[in-house]
């Protein structure tokens, strides 16, 4: 079975108010970046490794990343304005004969070899699955500063990546989104269109996506306790 991964690195990081893309700042010396595709890199399930970044990136990429921790799988390929086009562009540039593709998001340093083989697992079962955890805070729908909606948390669900899909299903699925002009902000919204299932199976919550300046700092901390199974 021919598996592959798209790593999400296209974006700007503007949340984070870093004048370097958010992907590329320093964690204990090496740029986050490096950590997610270390963990997919080890992996022997992973064929091939899409790396999509913004094309402001593309030889910040390879010169701080590529070239210096010579990732044997990873394939660069440039990003989009938005990042279900990122994704896109990253689909389009998997081998054909792909069977599965594992989306995720490369600001999320923590995933861990088990997160990522239960979503393939999972994926070759119901051909769209994605991690998450339950949600700890209680949501509330808002409008206008006014609160609308209290959704029942026992329902809530906080959506990580790894997604994981049936290639075509998936790349099915981000057309039918092109077609109509439909983005969403994750990937398994775009399967839900399509009336098809999607699985939920457990993510952990230290699988954090570093999206603002306090991030850094508890990803800091997630380092020194251990966690995450890129190579050290
Ligand atoms: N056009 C885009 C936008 C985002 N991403 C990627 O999708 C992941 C999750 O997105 P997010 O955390 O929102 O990153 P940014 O869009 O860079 O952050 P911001 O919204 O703060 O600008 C990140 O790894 C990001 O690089 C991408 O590949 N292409
Ligand atoms: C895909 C995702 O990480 C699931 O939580 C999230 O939706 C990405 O959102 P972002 O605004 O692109 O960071």
């Amino acid at each position: 079975m021919k598996i592959a991964a798209v790593i999400a690195a296209g974006g700007r990081g503007r949340r984070m108010n870093s004048t370097l893309s958010k992907q590329f700042l320093m964690l204990k010396g090496r740029p986050i970046l490096y950590y997610t595709l270390s963990t997919f890199e080890s992996l022997e399930e992973i064929g091939e490794i899409i790396l999509v970044v913004g094309p402001s990136d593309i030889f910040l990429a390879e010169q701080e990343v590529l070239i210096p921790y010579c990732f044997k799988k990873v394939k660069l390929v440039e990003g989009g304005r938005e990042r279900q086009d990122s994704v896109y562009n990253g689909l389009r540039s998997c081998s054909p004969q792909t069977d599965i593709v594992v989306i995720h998001d490369g600001v999320r340093p923590f995933v861990t070899k088990t997160m990522i083989k239960n979503s393939i697992e999972a994926a070759v079962k119901y051909r769209a699955v994605g991690v998450g955890v339950p949600v700890k805070d209680t949501i509330k729908v808002v409008d206008k500063g006014l609160i609308i909606n209290t959704p029942a948390r026992s329902t809530l669900w906080a959506i990580q990546t790894p997604q994981t899909f049936e290639y075509n299903l998936i790349l099915r699925a981000h057309e039918e989104a092109r077609k109509s002009g439909f983005y969403g902000t994750d990937d398994t919204v775009l399967v839900e269109r399509l009336g098809y299932p999607v699985r939920m199976i457990e993510g952990a919550y230290e699988n954090i996506k570093i999206t603002t300046p306090e991030d850094m700092i508890v990803a800091e901390a997630f380092m020194n306790m251990g966690y995450g199974d890129f190579k050290r």
